[in-house]
C-alpha cells in the first residue's frame, strides 16, 4: 500500500553507466529531480565513460526478475521504464515479472519501453536476437515506446531524414502494438529545430523544441523517458507527461556540460538551482 506521506515511485529496468551520464544513473537523477522515489532492476553493468563503452556484463535474467519482484511486492511501482535490456532472455524474464505485477498494457501500471540498441558512441548494447523480442513481445505490452531515429531504422527499416518522415516512422512502430509511440528527432540531419512526434494510432501531437549547438547530449534519451515515467507515476495523462518531459529534456540539453574528453552529459542540476555545483 502506498503511504500518502511518501513520494510517488518509479522503477527503471536498465543498465548502469560507470561514467554517470546515461542509463540508470541518468534515470535516477531525473526521478529525483522530478520528485519521485526511484527504484532499480539492473540488467547489465557497462564499463563506460564519455568516450565510449568498453565492456558490458549481463546480469542473469532470473536476478533481473527477482529485483522487479522485490521492488513491486514491497515498495510498489507507480510507473516503470526500460533502458538496456541486453538479450531476448532478459526481455522474456522482465515481461514475465511485469505481468506478475500488473505493469504494462493489461495491467494498471504505465510501462515505458525505451528500445536502447546502442550507445551514443555506437557500441551495441543489445544482442541482435533481442530485436524480435522487443518488436513482438515488449512493444505490444508498452504504454509508450520511445525510439530515436537509429532505433527506428533498426526496428522498422524506415530511414527518416526529414520532419515529414516522422509520421511514417511512428505508424510503423505503432503497428507492433504499443498504445503510444514517441519518435525522437535529435538525430535528424539538417533540421534547425528538434520537433518530436507523439502518436497513438489516431492522434499525432508535435512537440516543438529548439536545437542547441552542443555535442554534449549523452543521456538525453534516458532523461526524456525518465521524466515522462516520473510524470506518469504522478498520474499525468500521456500527452501531458510527454509535453512535460520535452520541457525537462530541452532545459537539460541547454545546460549540458563538458566532462572527460568525449561527449558530456545533459544536466539535471538546473532543477535544484541554476549552477548548483
Ligand atoms: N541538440 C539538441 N538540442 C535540443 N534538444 C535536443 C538536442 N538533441 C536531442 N534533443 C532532444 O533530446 C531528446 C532525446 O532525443 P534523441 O533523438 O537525441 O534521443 P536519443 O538518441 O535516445 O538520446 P541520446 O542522445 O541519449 O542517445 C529529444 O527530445 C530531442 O529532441
Ligand atoms: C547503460 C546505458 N544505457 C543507455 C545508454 C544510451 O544512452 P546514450 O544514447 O546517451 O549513449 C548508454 N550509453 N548506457
Amino acid at each position: 500500500m502506498h503511504d500518502e506521506t511518501a513520494p510517488p515511485t518509479a522503477l527503471t529496468i536498465a543498465g548502469s553507466d560507470s561514467g554517470g551520464s546515461a542509463g540508470m544513473h541518468a534515470d535516477l537523477r531525473t526521478f529525483f529531480a522530478c520528485g519521485v522515489h526511484g527504484t532499480t532492476a539492473v540488467t547489465a553493468v557497462t564499463v563506460q565513460n564519455t568516450v565510449g563503452v568498453t565492456g558490458l556484463v549481463e546480469i542473469p535474467p532470473e536476478t533481473v526478475a527477482a529485483q522487479i519482484d522485490a521492488v513491486a511486492s514491497d515498495i510498489g511501482v507507480g510507473a516503470a521504464k526500460t533502458g538496456v535490456l541486453a538479450s531476448a532472455a532478459t526481455i522474456d524474464a522482465v515481461l514475465d515479472a511485469c505481468d506478475r505485477h500488473g505493469i504494462g498494457r493489461g495491467g494498471r501500471t504505465p510501462f515505458v519501453v525505451d528500445p536502447v540498441a546502442a550507445s551514443r558512441s555506437g557500441e551495441p548494447l543489445l544482442r541482435t536476437d533481442a530485436l524480435d523480442a522487443l518488436r513482438h513481445r515488449a512493444f505490444p505490452r508498452a504504454t509508450l515506446v520511445t525510439p530515436n531515429l537509429d532505433e527506428v531504422r533498426l526496428l522498422t527499416g524506415i530511414d527518416a531524414r526529414t520532419r515529414e518522415d516522422l509520421l511514417d516512422a511512428a505508424k510503423a512502430v505503432h503497428a507492433f502494438g504499443p498504445e503510444w509511440v514517441l519518435i525522437k528527432s535529435g538525430h535528424l540531419p539538417d533540421d534547425p529545430e528538434c520537433v518530436d512526434l507523439l502518436f497513438n494510432g489516431t492522434e499525432s501531437i508535435e512537440l516543438p523544441g529548439p536545437r542547441y549547438a552542443t555535442e554534449h547530449t549523452h543521456g538525453a534519451g534516458d532523461v526524456f523517458a525518465s521524466a515522462i515515467t516520473a510524470a506518469l507515476a504522478k498520474g499525468a495523462s500521456m500527452p501531458d507527461a510527454v509535453r512535460g518531459g520535452k520541457r525537462f529534456v530541452t532545459r537539460s540539453v541547454a545546460e549540458a556540460y563538458p566532462l572527460g574528453s568525449g561527449v558530456g552529459p545533459v544536466s539535471t542540476f538546473w532543477r535544484i538551482s541554476p549552477r548548483s555545483y
